[in-house]
């Protein structure tokens, strides 16, 4: 094929260079230089006439763009495992393939859940900052006095490919018992963790350490609101590594300010970036990283890997190797 008959595929950020090389082979494409994810304007205008998209989260893909990208529009594949910026039903009723890339991203996420877990638990980040702030004066018996791990019980909400790499983890290194709400029971879940599928209320109120897994949907989106933090133990330890909007944040700043609940470790939050004055920012008891829950080198480059193949798949009308529904 000559490169100038070749489909032409929009890029919205750098990614590992062997998915664009393995893209580069099939496509004319252009990879979005900017440190900052296009702008709306920017995104409609640089899609118009592809043949693929390659989105991240940040890229909102709904009915006004698929319409502005046009009919020769074969393919949209978003560069995370996640796909709530893309109006799946809007692409279906254009004819539009839809993909993400899920799988290898499980451990390195999931690693991210328990790093977040053991460091609001063990209240890492206050003795970080005595270290460095010179607070450190000597061994004390009564400072930075965290919580227990070993034999608590960890609530997973979403037990899913990430959740069941959370547990797993936490059963094997810290034998804990292991709830987890999900709309359908996961046997491989009770096989390889003895967990137990509760109702939602029975694991917020039974749960020593929450960890959030399941997608942002119309039903998830706010699911721990005031009533929910009500319910929980006042030592737990509260981590989301799914979605910023699963969890309602002034209901969670009210919680954690008031001593409702022990500690949180948030890798998403509403919006993103948080901006640095945002009072969660400032609370100690509140870990808060950028949404880095896949960035691990072979994570990200297997992304890119899955993220190209499936554009080649749609750009040459076979199914995706990892479509979504
Ligand atoms: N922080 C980061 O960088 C990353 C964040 N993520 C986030 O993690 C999420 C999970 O990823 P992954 O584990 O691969 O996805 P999976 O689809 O494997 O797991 C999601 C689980 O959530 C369950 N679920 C769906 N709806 C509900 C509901 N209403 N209540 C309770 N459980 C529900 C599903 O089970 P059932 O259908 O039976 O309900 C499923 O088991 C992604 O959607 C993404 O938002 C993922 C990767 C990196
Ligand atoms: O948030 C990241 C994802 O892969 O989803």
């Amino acid at each position: 094929m000559s490169p100038q008959s070749r489909p032409r595929v929009f890029v919205t950020r750098q990614i590992p260079e062997k998915g664009l090389e393995c893209l580069r082979q099939v496509a004319k494409v252009e990879v979005w230089p900017g440190d900052m994810p296009p702008n709306r304007d920017e995104l409609l205008r640089h899609a118009e006439g592809c043949q693929g998209l390659l989105t991240l989260l940040s890229d909102r893909v709904d009915g006004e763009l698929l319409d502005q990208v046009g009919p020769q529009l074969r393919v949209v594949c978003n560069y995370a495992v996640g796909f709530n910026n893309i109006d799946v039903a809007a692409a279906q009723q254009r004819g539009v393939a839809v993909g993400n890339t899920p799988d290898v991203l499980t451990d390195a996420t999931a690693d991210l859940a328990v790093t977040l877990l053991l460091a609001a638990a063990r209240r890492l980040p206050e003795a970080i900052d005595q270290v460095r702030h010179g607070d450190w004066k000597t061994w004390e018996p009564l400072g930075l006095i965290g919580v227990d791990l070993t034999g608590k019980t960890l609530g997973i909400i979403g037990m899913g490919r990430i959740g069941l790499a959370v547990a797993c983890r936490m059963h094997a290194g810290w034998s804990m018992d292991v709830l987890y709400t999900a709309r359908s029971p996961k046997p491989e879940a009770n096989q390889q963790v003895g967990g137990r599928h509760v109702d939602l209320d029975t694991l917020l109120a039974n749960s020593d350490f929450i960890s959030v897994h399941c997608p942002l949907s119309d039903e998830t989106r706010g699911m721990l609101d005031a009533p929910q933090f009500a319910q929980m133990r006042s030592h737990v330890v509260l981590v989301n590594t799914a979605r910023g909007e699963v969890i309602d944040q002034p209901a969670l700043l009210k919680a954690l300010t008031e001593k409702k609940i022990f500690a949180a470790g948030l890798d998403v939050t509403t919006p993103e970036p948080l901006p640095p004055e945002h009072p969660l920012v400032g609370l100690p008891q509140c870990v808060i990283a950028p949404h880095i829950g896949s960035a691990s080198r072979d994570s990200r480059e297997q992304m890119a890997m899955i993220a190209a193949n499936n554009i080649i798949a749609g750009l040459n009308g076979r199914p995706l190797p990892h479509a979504v529904s």
